[in-house]
C-alpha cells in the first residue's frame, strides 16, 4: 500500500518532488492545528514539520502508524522526541541544510545593527535624506562572543574572522582543539566573558540550560552600547528586561530573528527602531529550503523501507559503510521475522541473530528490529518496530533478545540467521539485485526465494508423499511455483517447501492434513 506523508509546513517544491519520485503519497495541509493534526495523524506513515507545528505527546498518541517525524531544518524543539521514542518513531532532521543561511542571517544582522541600515532605510522611504543619525561601527577589529560554536557558530567565526574580528566563545561542550581551529579564544565561564565583547551572537538550542541564559544580570554585564544578535531561539535572551536595557542605552541595538511565541507580531521590542526584527529569517534562502526538502525526503524514503536514517536523533548513528553491509537485511529480517510468527504459536521468549559474513560488522540492533517488525506485526501486537524502540518492545513482550557474529558465512559472502525458541531460519541476498535466500530452515540446508504464499510441509519421509500434495492442490486450483524437498535419511524425515499460487482455504489445508499421513507438520505462510 502506498505510503502516506503529512507535510504541515511549508516545503520546497524540489522535496515534494522528491517525496513523489520515492512513491510516497504526500498531502500537504498547511496551518493545522494541534487538534486538527490530532485528528488526521492516524492516516499518515511520515510527518513532516518546520518549527511552525507542536509535535506533542497527545498528537504522537494519535499517531498510530507514524513511523517518522522529519524537521526540514536543525532545531527539534518543537517535537516531542522522548514520546517519540517511547512510540518507535524516528525523529530526524537535516542538521545541515540551513546553517550557512543562518550564519549569513547573522552576520546580516550584525551589520544592520552596526550601520544602522534598518532605520536608514525606513528614513528614506519616508522622503528623508538624513546622514548624522546614522552613523555607525564598524566590525573590524570589534570583538565578537560567540556563544554556542556548533555548525551554525563555527560559520559565524568563519565568516567574523575574514571582517577582521576578535572572537572568544563560550561553549563547554567545545573541544579546546575546535575553538584554536576556529580562532576563538575559548572561556569556561560567561561572566569573564560579557564585559570583553562589542557584538554578541548566540547559536544555541533551546534547553532548560539555555532558556533565560541572559537576564538583567548578564545585560548589566555587558560592554555599553553591546550589539545582540539572536539567530537561534527565541527567550534566550529575556526580551522584557532587554527591552529595558535598550531603552536605557545600555545596550546599543538588538538583531532578533526569533521569538519566545511565533508568529510574533508584538513584544516589548518592537517599539525600538534600533531593534532590527525579522520573523525567523535565518533558515529562509531558497539554497536552504531546497536542501532541506531534498533531504528529509531522502530521509524519510530510508525510514520508511526501514533503513537507517543517517540524522536521526534518537538512535545510534550507523556508518556508510556499514548500512550498505546490512541495509539490504532488514526487509530480509522483517520477512524472517513473520516467518517465524507464523511457524511457532505463542510469541517467542528468546529471539537470537546472528548476522555473518560481510554482515558481521553490522549494527544488529537494525537487523533485530527488522525481525522484531515481522514478528511483532504478524501477530498484531506492535505495528510499529525501528531500531529506536526495538529492545523496548522486545522486553515489554518479555522476549529476551540477543545478537552475535561470525566471520565467515561459510559458502556464502554474508548471512544472517534468526532463531526462535529453537525454530531456526536463515538466509543470504543473492545477485545484483540482492533477492533474499533462504539458506536454512528448521534444521535443513534449503535454497529457495520465498514467494508471497508458501506451504511448508515436515513429514517422515516416505514415497509419493509429493504425488498426493500436488493432486490435492492440484483439484483446488492451486498452482506450485517453485518446490524444494530435503531429507534428513539420518531422522527418516523430510521438509517440503512449496511457493504457490491461488486462493488456499482451510478446506484444502484440512484436506492435505486428512491425507499425508504422519505429518508432522503443515504451515500456510504469507509473506
Ligand atoms: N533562525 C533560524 O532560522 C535557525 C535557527 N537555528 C537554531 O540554531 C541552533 C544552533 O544550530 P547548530 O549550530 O546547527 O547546532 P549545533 O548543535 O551544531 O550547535 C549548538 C552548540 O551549542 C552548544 N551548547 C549547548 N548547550 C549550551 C550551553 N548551555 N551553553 C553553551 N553552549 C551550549 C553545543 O555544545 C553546540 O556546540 C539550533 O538549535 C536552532 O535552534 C538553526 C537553523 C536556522
Ligand atoms: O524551517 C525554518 O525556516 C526554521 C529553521 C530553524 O529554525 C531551524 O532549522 O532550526
Amino acid at each position: 500500500m502506498t505510503k502516506k506523508v503529512l507535510v504541515t509546513e511549508k516545503l520546497a517544491q524540489a522535496g515534494l518532488d522528491r517525496l513523489a519520485e520515492k512513491g510516497l503519497q504526500v498531502d500537504v495541509k498547511l496551518k493545522m492545528s494541534t487538534d486538527e493534526l490530532i485528528e488526521a495523524i492516524p492516516d499518515y506513515d511520515a510527518l513532516v514539520v518546520r518549527s511552525a507545528t507542536h509535535v506533542t505527546r497527545e498528537v504522537i498518541a494519535a499517531a498510530s502508524k507514524l513511523r517518522i517525524i522529519a524537521r526540514a531544518g536543525v532545531g527539534v524543539d518543537n517535537v516531542d522526541v522522548e514520546a517519540a521514542t517511547e512510540a518507535g518513531i524516528i525523529v530526524c532532521n537535516a542538521p545541515t541544510s540551513n546553517i550557512v543561511s543562518a550564519a549569513e542571517q547573522t552576520m546580516c544582522l550584525m551589520l544592520a545593527c552596526a550601520r544602522n541600515t534598518a532605520q536608514a532605510n525606513a528614513s528614506m522611504h519616508a522622503g528623508e535624506w538624513s546622514r548624522g543619525k546614522f552613523c555607525g561601527s564598524e566590525l573590524y577589529e570589534k570583538t565578537l562572543a560567540i556563544f554556542g560554536l556548533g555548525r551554525i557558530g563555527g560559520l559565524v567565526a568563519e565568516r567574523a574572522r575574514a571582517f577582521g574580528m576578535h572572537l572568544v566563545g563560550y561553549d563547554p561542550y567545545c573541544s579546546p582543539e575546535r575553538a584554536e581551529q576556529l580562532g576563538v579564544a575559548l572561556y569556561d565561564n560567561m561572566e569573564e566573558l560579557l564585559p570583553l565583547a562589542d557584538f554578541i551572537t548566540v547559536h544555541l538550542p533551546k534547553t532548560d540550560e539555555t532558556i533565560g541564559m541572559f537576564g538583567p544580570e548578564q545585560y548589566a554585564a555587558m560592554k555599553d552600547g553591546v550589539i545582540l544578535v539572536n539567530v537561534a531561539r527565541g527567550g534566550i535572551y529575556n526580551v522584557d528586561s532587554l527591552a529595558d536595557f535598550l531603552a536605557a542605552g545600555k545596550i546599543g541595538a538588538a538583531g532578533i530573528d526569533v521569538f519566545e511565541d511565533e508568529p510574533c507580531t508584538q513584544s516589548p521590542l518592537h517599539e525600538f527602531p534600533n531593534a532590527i526584527l525579522t520573523p525567523h529569517l535565518g533558515a529562509y534562502t531558497y539554497e536552504a529550503q531546497r536542501r532541506a526538502g531534498v533531504q528529509i525526503a531522502d530521509y524519510i524514503a530510508a525510514g520508511l523501507e526501514g533503513s537507517v536514517v543517517p540524522t536521526a536523533l534518537n538512535m545510534a548513528p550507523v556508518p556508510p559503510e556499514v548500512m550498505d553491509a546490512v541495509g539490504p537485511y532488514v526487509p530480509a529480517c522483517q520477512m524472517m521475522g513473520s516467518m517465524l510468527a507464523q511457524l511457532g504459536g505463542e510469541v517467542p521468549k528468546r529471539l537470537s541473530l546472528t548476522a555473518s559474513g560481510k554482515a558481521a560488522p553490522a549494527d544488529a540492533t537494525i537487523l533485530m528490529a527488522g525481525t522484531l517488525q515481522g514478528l511483532l506485526s504478524y501477530k498484531n501486537l506492535a505495528t510499529v518496530v525501528t531500531p529506536v524502540n526495538a529492545e523496548a518492545v522486545a522486553r515489554r513482550h518479555g522476549i529476551r533478545v540477543d545478537t552475535g557474529a561470525h566471520a565467515s558465512a561459510g559458502a556464502y559472502s554474508s548471512s544472517v540467521t534468526v532463531v526462535a525458541d529453537g525454530r531456526e531460519i536463515g538466509c543470504t541476498l543473492s545477485g545484483e539485485d540482492q533477492h533474499v535466500r533462504l539458506i536454512s530452515l528448521l534444521g535443513y540446508k534449503v535454497d529457495i526465494a520465498p514467494g508471497p504464499q508458501a506451504l511448508i510441509f515436515q513429514y517422515e519421509d516416505r514415497p509419493g508423499r509429493v504425488g498426493t500434495i500436488g493432486s490435492i492442490l492440484g483439484d483446488a486450483g492451486i498452482n506450485i511455483t517453485t518446490m524444494q524437498i530435503v531429507n534428513d535419511p539420518e531422522a527418516g524425515q523430510a521438509i517440503v517447501y512449496m511457493n504457490i499460487e491461488g486462493e488456499l482455504d482451510d478446506s484444502v489445508l484440512a484436506k492435505l492434513r486428512e491425507n499425508l499421513e504422519d505429518l508432522k507438520n503443515l504451515w500456510y505462510v504469507k509473506l
